[in-house]
């Protein structure tokens, strides 16, 4: 018999609430700039965020090649996240991508039920939701699905969808092509701090140790969007992020002391710098605060892949090129475990003493 591990904000959505209950209610200083997101995403602002043309990432022309680089890096380096279009990726893959796993999420919460995480034995790939944690008891208005897709042979297919069939081939064929552009975005980044064009793919855990996971968000229609929050604010701890999503917005991103909402840009991949590149480079590229609202007419899902290292084995801390005599260490020595402690430390602090 499958039990539930925690409450599915899809059930609670769908039973009719008019006012959602207090756990996703989220403190008054994490709630601004919150507005219609549809509004929201009308500003010009959005249009700041950098959109990033890939198609002369390789080139033969030497100059036309350092003006795309160039870009990459310096969008990298102001904002830490961007649109990447032309990337590589056919239009149609992306698509089926989405549609594979927009149907397994439109299955009834019971079969879904049937991959669920216990993330009380440590088994966190699969369908899961939030549990609130001991210090804010908060939750977010989101449930996901968790899993591994690269290296395959680090897979573990038993967990990963049955239905629609047709998932594990695309999801696999999308995460291979996304470990290729990993690597040229990573030699392209290296490059840019004055390293070997390897460098950085190799301090990741180069082909056999990057690992890319996918977490796929599913945000349900919100009642009072204007609480709640789909995905609350943080940074992400990999090397570098891809995300797809289902052309809702709803992605903000924390620029110059102001929350931005992003645009929808097709065919685009939102790719994030985390903060193992962001240690890496001695704070040089940006790992950027972000979050995702949620509104009341329309789902929204997005596709996160997630490429990091092998959390036992780095110690993170700035390359030692990337620090010099007038560039101190940004970042003392580090183990994943530490650094994730420290952020929640960070967190908890800020709670009780808000900035102004
Ligand atoms: O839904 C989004 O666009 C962002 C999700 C996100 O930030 C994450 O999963 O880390
Ligand atoms: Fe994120």
């Amino acid at each position: 018999m499958v039990t539930s591990v925690a409450p599915r904000v899809e059930s609670l959505a769908s039973s009719g609430i008019q006012t959602i209950p207090k756990e996703y209610i989220r403190p008054q200083e994490e709630l601004t700039n919150m507005g219609n997101v549809f509004e929201e995403e009308k500003k010009d602002e959005g249009s700041q965020v950098p959109t990033i043309d890939l198609r002369d990432i390789d080139s033969e022309d030497p100059e036309v090649r350092e003006r795309c680089r160039e870009e990459l890096k310096k969008a990298a380096m102001d904002w830490g996240v961007m649109h990447l279009v032309n990337h590589g990726i056919s239009d149609d893959l992306m698509d089926r991508v989405k549609k594979a796993g927009e149907a397994f999420f439109n299955l009834p919460v019971e079969e879904k039920e049937k991959y669920a995480n216990d993330q009380k034995t440590g088994q966190i790939q699969g369908y899961g939701s939030k549990l609130a944690n001991n210090t804010s008891g908060q939750l977010e208005w989101e449930d996901y699905f968790f899993h591994l897709v690269y290296p395959e042979d680090k897979r573990d297919m038993s967990i990963w969808p049955k239905t629609p069939a047709d998932y594990t081939e695309l999801t696999s064929v999308y995460a291979k092509q996304l470990r290729g552009l990993a690597t040229k975005i990573l030699s392209v980044l290296s490059l840019g701090l004055g390293l070997e064009e390897g460098r950085l793919e190799e301090e990741v855990g180069g082909l056999e140790e990057l690992l890319l996971q996918m977490k796929i968000n599913y945000y349900p229609k919100c009642p009072q969007p204007e609480l709640a929050l789909g995905v609350e604010a943080h940074t992400d701890v990999s090397a570098l992020t891809f995300i797809l999503h289902n052309m809702v917005p709803g992605l903000q991103l924390f620029y110059k002391g102001k929350w931005i909402t992003a645009k929808c840009v097709p065919n685009s991949i939102v790719m994030h710098i985390g903060d193992t590149i962001e240690i890496l480079s001695n704070g040089k590229y940006k790992s950027i605060l972000h979050r995702g609202v949620v509104n009341k007419e329309k789902v929204r899902i997005s596709w996160a892949v997630f490429c990091e290292p092998p959390k036992e084995k780095i110690i993170l801390k700035p390359l030692p090129e990337t620090v010099s005599e007038t560039e101190a260490a940004m970042f003392p020595p580090r183990t994943f475990q530490q650094h994730i402690q420290h952020k929640l430390f960070k967190k908890t602090q800020d709670l009780q003493a808000p900035a102004k």
